[in-house]
């Protein structure tokens, strides 16, 4: 008898205008409660090589805040800008994640903190770190890359970050819980090292958290109670360096690799990972325009997926489709 078996794949939406926004460094896409699209940009700011001197401090705070809105949010059929927020605020914008309650949570690389944002509040709800002081104690970022929030205990994860190797856990009135992770010591990467843990990514079904360990080239999961290392994901097809990864509810992860190095064979691209497996299940690019610096990504139950580029100042939507396959068995 005939087998169906259906599998998907996933495309540009090509009709989708949000591709031809107007933006600056595009570093964090988050989904909102009403799955509208929220991207965090970098206005006319750029990080290059001179934002910062050898000790992580950054270098151009004569430039004051960022005026323009710093925070969009987008309708996701037709990408009109619904609201926007966040302007005088940030520096170097880099991570953004919305909690179950609809509170924006962002870091900034050049503060070295982490924000807990109402829309349209003036004053941040909570912040995390010091302004503009890097370091690695309790009260210390150093160019933090991400934030989570576990709907069910509201423990704060943070990714820090470019200069620090390490997942610290804050209760959800920013009080210090744990840390684990360390440098990534010469050689083979060993479980629970980073180099540049540069995303994160909560999977409350699992009671885990996975990370984009940047530099090493791979996923890692913990157990988000603990912080006990569970599983790596790595893949040839990654190359060098994986940027972001996002989970979706229904089992399916999905991240972004880095440019190629000359020479290297692995093209930019996206994946989409069975979770469970951690196997590749499909890969995709933009039809229009091509991935430059593909810094995050994020998708919906219904496999719409985002990735936001920092270089090529774009943001793709993507969806599936799905394709029955016919088999004979
Ligand atoms: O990786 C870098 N940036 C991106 O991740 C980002 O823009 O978030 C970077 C590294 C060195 C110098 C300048 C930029």
């Amino acid at each position: 008898e005939k087998e169906h078996t259906e599998d998907f794949h996933i495309e540009e939406a090509v009709d989708w205008p949000g591709v031809n926004l107007k933006l600056g460094q595009v570093s964090g896409l988050a989904l909102d409660t009403k799955n509208n699209l929220v991207i965090f940009h970098r206005g006319d700011h750029v990080w290059d090589e001179n934002s910062f001197d050898s000790s992580f401090v950054y270098q151009q705070r004569g430039l004051g805040p960022i005026e323009q809105n710093t925070i969009l949010v987008i309708d996701p059929s037709n990408a009109e800008v619904l609201d926007s927020t966040g302007k005088n605020l940030f520096y170097l914008p880099h991570g953004l994640s919305i909690d179950k309650d609809g509170n924006y949570w962002v870091t900034d690389v050049a503060l070295h903190q982490v924000f807990k944002l109402r829309v349209h509040d003036k004053e941040p709800l909570l912040i995390l770190g010091r302004s503009l002081q890097p370091g690695s104690d309790k009260n210390h970022f150093c160019q933090p890359t991400d934030v989570a929030v576990d709907p069910v205990t509201g423990n704060v994860y943070v990714s820090d970050g470019y200069c620090n190797s390490r997942i610290v856990v804050f209760s959800p009135n920013g009080m210090f819980i744990m840390q684990w992770g360390e440098e990534t010591s010469v050689g083979k990467a060993k479980p629970g090292q980073f180099q540049i843990p540069h995303s994160l990514t909560l999977i409350p079904e699992f009671g885990q958290l996975c990370v984009a360990d940047r530099e090493n080239g791979r996923i890692q999961c913990f157990r988000s109670e603990t912080g006990e290392f569970t599983r790596e994901i790595k893949h040839k097809l990654f190359g060098r360096e994986l940027f972001a990864v996002s989970y979706t509810r229904g089992g399916l992860l999905f991240a972004v690799n880095g440019m190629p190095h000359p020479g290297d064979i692995e093209p930019l691209q996206g994946f989409v990972m069975n979770f469970s497996t951690g196997e590749i299940i499909d890969t995709f690019v933009p039809v229009r325009k091509t991935f430059e610096m593909p810094h995050d990504i994020v998708a919906a139950e219904d496999k719409t997926v985002y990735v936001g580029d920092a270089h090529a100042k774009t943001v793709w939507k993507f969806t599936a489709t799905e394709k029955m396959e016919h088999r004979s068995v």
